[in-house]
């Protein structure tokens, strides 16, 4: 039988041929990049989603308004002919943004949440907040405006081990800050570990967690499956598989805290197959037929709507697409790689079958 041969086997329960329609989804957590890799990754994301919340993580990061408009501009531009995908803007929170900053962002009608990532702890997060006392000022008028706050949730403390960062952020930063500023919208990306789907489900106040199709499909043993395969290193890490299992009852559970964010986040082949490559799985090219092969596997496709398709919008306070999409349980070779401007791009799962397909 075909099938994703680093995840978790799992009976595939529908026949071949059928045909699972939804309404048109959206992908609240995406990373496209600049320039020619922009170039390269906007095709894909436009022909999977209407939407996306797309990251500031570029270099120099997008700390103010001005930049995001004009990155707004320069990725409206790259949309291929005929397209009306529509990015969602944020901005990149710093020890020194100003609150006047979160006002001008929340009044400018297109960046929709500010991106908090400690200083350190992922790909272009040099800039991010060394402490959150700085960030103060930027909190309340986040709180004061219903700006979503949202959140790369992992300490970077040397001394904590990296399977127990997420965990450890929840308890000795989230559940602080969220007692600081109970109104805080808050969105836990990428969630990757149980604790972090418990705290979400049970936790008072506005919150939601996006999860990764990765996270869902594969656990740690990925990474190392016969050698290490760089392809399948991202931050957070994948975990256990008593969290993958956790994740995955959360996403497929019908609970509006749980939508999806694909965090694709595209690095050169030579950047992840180096001495100490990136973080990031490309997931962009491929992304609802990846989460639908988790959901069949957990005999759940029909949460797949709500999951992709209505939860995020509803959280963000954003209508609901109108349209729908086709997937086809079918079978297809996921290429081994991709143009990626005069570099390559290797998509996760590359060279595997998949056995869902998008209609074009
Ligand atoms: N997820 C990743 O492994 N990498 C992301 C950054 C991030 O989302 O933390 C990237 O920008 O490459
Ligand atoms: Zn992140
Ligand atoms: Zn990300």
């Amino acid at each position: 039988m075909p099938s994703l041969s680093h995840h978790v086997p799992a009976p595939a329960v529908v026949p071949a041929g059928t045909t699972l329609t939804i309404a048109r989804p959206d992908d609240w957590h995406l990373h496209l990049r600049d320039g020619e890799a922009l170039a390269a990754v906007l095709p894909h994301t436009a022909a999977q989603f209407a939407r996306a919340i797309v990251m500031p993580n570029l270099r120099p990061p997008v700390t103010t308004t001005a930049l995001a408009a004009a990155y707004r501009e320069r990725i409206l531009a790259a949309r291929p002919a005929g397209s009306d995908f529509q990015p969602l803007m944020t901005l990149y929170l710093t020890d020194n943004t100003p609150a006047e900053e979160i006002r001008a962002a929340k009044a400018s009608g297109f960046v929709h949440a500010v991106k908090l990532y400690p200083a350190g702890a992922t790909t272009n997060s040099d800039s991010g907040v060394t402490d959150l006392r700085h960030a103060r000022a930027a909190l309340q008028a986040m709180q004061e405006t219903g700006m979503v706050l949202a959140i790369h949730g992992e300490v970077t403390d040397r001394d904590i081990d990296v399977f127990d960062r997420e965990k450890v952020f929840i308890e000795h930063t989230l559940i602080p800050l969220r007692r600081e500023f109970p109104g805080l919208r808050v969105v836990l990306e990428h969630i990757t570990t149980q604790d972090a789907a418990d705290y979400v489900r049970e936790a008072d106040g506005e919150i939601a967690a996006t999860i990764t199709a990765h996270h869902l499909l594969y656990n740690r043993n990925a990474i190392f499956s016969g050698g290490l395969r760089p392809h399948y290193y991202c931050l957070p890490v994948l975990k256990r598989e008593r969290h993958r299992h956790a994740l995955l009852e959360a996403a497929t559970s019908g609970n509006p805290r749980f939508f999806l964010g694909t965090d694709s986040a595209p690095h050169a082949r030579g950047d992840k197959e180096a001495d100490c490559g990136c973080a990031g799985c490309y997931t962009g090219l491929h992304a609802l037929e990846l989460y639908a092969t988790a959901f069949e596997a957990a005999g759940r496709l029909e949460r797949l709507e709500g999951f992709a398709s209505h939860f995020g919008a509803d959280f963000y306070r954003l209508p609901r697409n109108t349209g729908t999409v086709t997937l086809r349980k079918q079978d297809w070779v996921i290429p081994s790689e991709l143009p990626f401007g005069e570099r390559t791009l290797v998509p996760l799962a590359q060279g595997e079958t998949l056995g869902w397909r998008l209609l074009g």
